[in-house]
């Protein structure tokens, strides 16, 4: 449910808020299978907030980043919204759900009332909250939004982008805080040396033990048809590296439609 547009199934109330007022940029919540990672097949609310400091070329959520819309709610709220479904699992994601300060406070709730947390991040900011599943994809040089890429006009934000997607020490401290997953959007082979440079690095710079069965190698593909042409080449990648494959559940059911 684009919040922005009457969100079926979901009644609460918009705030005129912003940041301030502890509120939250919400662009949709919905329940669906989660669709990646470890816990890909299991029922979920999905809280999708607005915003990101970076700007991926290929962002699925485009709403949240390229050309943010949302509207603000308060957090009470939102727990309202999720506690109206009937679900064990909550998935905070955005945009880049770990910019606001209220996504700290939306977690807090949720551990309180005994929901299983997971955080969807490119893992460039490390909150104070508890989360059961770090789900961080850090991103790639291949997911730099060069002025042949940006889907938004010249390239303007590619410097910014390759200055903040990656930072070691936030990954660092992400694995040593958190039950983590390391979820590598992969374009193709090419990305490969940079993934396995980056675990090692990580290794080094962390206390907490990183598996191969911890990094997921998951296809690029917004839509079926881009995921069928990525898919195999990235199972095989997998396969030959020793990492986990994850799918794209959500995009192979409903074609990653908005709600799903
Ligand atoms: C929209 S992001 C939101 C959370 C956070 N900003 C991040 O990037 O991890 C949710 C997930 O979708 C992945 N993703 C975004 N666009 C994708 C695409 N075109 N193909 C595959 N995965 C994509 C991201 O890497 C991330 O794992
Ligand atoms: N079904 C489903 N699973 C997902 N897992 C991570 C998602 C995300 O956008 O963060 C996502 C999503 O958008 N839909
Ligand atoms: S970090 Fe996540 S939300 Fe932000 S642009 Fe990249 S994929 Fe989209
Ligand atoms: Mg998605």
């Amino acid at each position: 449910m684009p919040v922005a547009n009457d969100a079926p199934g979901v009644d609460i109330e918009r705030t005129d808020g912003d940041a301030e007022t502890g509120d939250l940029p919400i662009n949709e919540l919905f329940q669906s299978l989660q669709g990646e990672g470890r816990l890909a097949g299991v029922p979920s609310v999905f809280v999708r907030t607005s915003g990101c400091n970076l700007r991926c070329w290929f962002c699925d959520s485009y709403h949240t980043s390229w050309e943010p819309t949302h509207d603000w709610f308060a957090v009470d709220d939102v727990l309202g919204a999720i506690e109206d479904y009937d679900a064990d699992h909550v998935v905070l994601t955005g945009g880049e759900p770990l910019i606001h300060d209220s996504s700290e406070a939306l977690l807090e709730r949720l551990a309180d009332r005994g929901y299983h947390t997971t955080v969807e991040t490119n893992g460039t900011v490390v909150p104070d909250a508890p989360i059961d599943l770090a789900s961080v994809s850090p991103k790639l040089a291949s997911s730099t939004p060069t002025a042949d890429r940006d889907p938004d006009g010249d390239g303007e934000w590619a410097d910014r982008h390759e200055e903040r997607r990656l930072d070691l020490d936030a990954l660092a401290d992400l694995v040593d805080t958190y039950d983590t997953q390391l979820k590598f959007v992969v374009t193709g082979r090419e990305d490969m040396a940079e993934i396995e440079r980056l675990v090692e690095r990580l290794r080094d710079a962390a206390s907490a033990r990183v598996r191969d069965d911890d990094v997921l190698l998951m296809p690029e593909g917004q839509t079926r048809d881009q995921l069928e042409a990525t898919r195999e080449t990235v199972a095989d990648l997998a396969l030959e590296f020793g990492y986990r494959y994850t799918p794209r559940l959500h995009v192979d059911l409903w074609n990653d439609a908005p709600g799903t």
